[in-house]
């Protein structure tokens, strides 16, 4: 369905973008959410959202994978390609496309099935396997690059709701990974996590960023200046500005990104 690109193109020495949007508008009925958005999202690299509440943060992340065709209100427009194909074209298969682009919510969300089910559950669906060797070895290896098998190892057959809180972020990490994603999309995957389990699951994004492209909806401005490479600062549902992690809160260029880093607002 789709083709496959370079990661970096020889040619013109630049590096090609995983998914890139172009002129992005967003519509919940008569309210303009977003604005003209365009912002490319690179593989190797934790793209950080950030920007007070209802700046459009979780509806551009949910544009990413097609989310907001669940929303009967919503209505997208410009352009959004994975690999440089339009994921909004009618010939895309939006189940694929949430396989190739996974994501991870607010709140954790295991399906009420064992913690096996719960990755082995993708990976049948899209028909990753072919016997039960093969599962075993996608839920093992989904588990560990989670870095939760050593925790659930002995006990699969449980439920994955009977985890705690930041394991079950884990198990729904590991269940996003299991189906071999490309990008994954988190929305404030550490909201509802202590300290100890927010560490664990940063060390986590940490450790994926070289598999994958992921972009990270974070109130934490912390949180992202730990995390991220790139940074993207929206406001009232404009991109504000777009840059390295480091440069947008040691010197930002814009003055409302300056005023919201500085607590000025927010
Ligand atoms: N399902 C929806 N139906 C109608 N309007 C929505 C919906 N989701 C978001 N909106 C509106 O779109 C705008 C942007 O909201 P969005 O949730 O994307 O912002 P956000 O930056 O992620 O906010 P927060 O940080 O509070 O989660 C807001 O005006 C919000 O009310």
């Amino acid at each position: 369905m789709f083709k496959s690109s370079p990661e970096y193109d020889s040619m013109t020495e630049q590096r090609t973008p995983k998914m890139s949007a172009k002129g992005v508008n967003v519509y919940y009925g008569d309210n303009h959410a977003i604005h003209n958005i365009s912002l490319d999202l690179f593989r190797d690299e934790v793209t950080a959202l950030i920007g007070p509440s209802g700046c459009g943060k979780s509806t551009f992340l949910r544009c990413l994978n097609r989310m907001n065709d669940t929303v009967a209100s919503c209505r997208v427009e410009g352009s959004i390609s994975l690999d440089g194909d339009d994921i909004y074209a009618s010939k895309i298969d939006v189940v694929q496309l949430r396989a190739r682009v996974g994501m991870v919510f607010q709140k954790p969300n295991p399906f009420p099935k064992s913690i096996y089910d719960n990755i082995a559950y993708g990976p049948r669906i899209h028909g990753l396997s072919n016997n039960r060797t093969d599962l075993d070895e996608i839920v093992t290896t989904a588990l560990e690059k989670a870095g939760l098998w050593n925790e659930v190892k002995d006990r699969l057959d449980a439920p994955g709701t009977a985890l705690s809180g930041g394991q079950q972020q884990r198990l729904c990490i590991a269940r996003a990974i299991a189906v071999n994603p490309e990008v994954i999309l988190m929305d404030e995957p550490c909201s509802a996590l202590d300290p100890i389990a927010t560490a664990k699951v940063e060390n986590l994004i940490d450790e994926l960023k070289g598999r994958y492209a992921i972009i990270i909806v974070t109130h934490s401005m912390q949180q992202a200046a730990r995390i991220s490479q790139k940074t993207a600062f929206f406001h009232m549902g404009d991109l504000v500005e777009h840059g390295d992690t480091t440069e947008i809160f040691t010197s930002p260029k814009k003055e409302r990104t300056r005023d919201y880093i500085t607590g000025r607002f927010g």
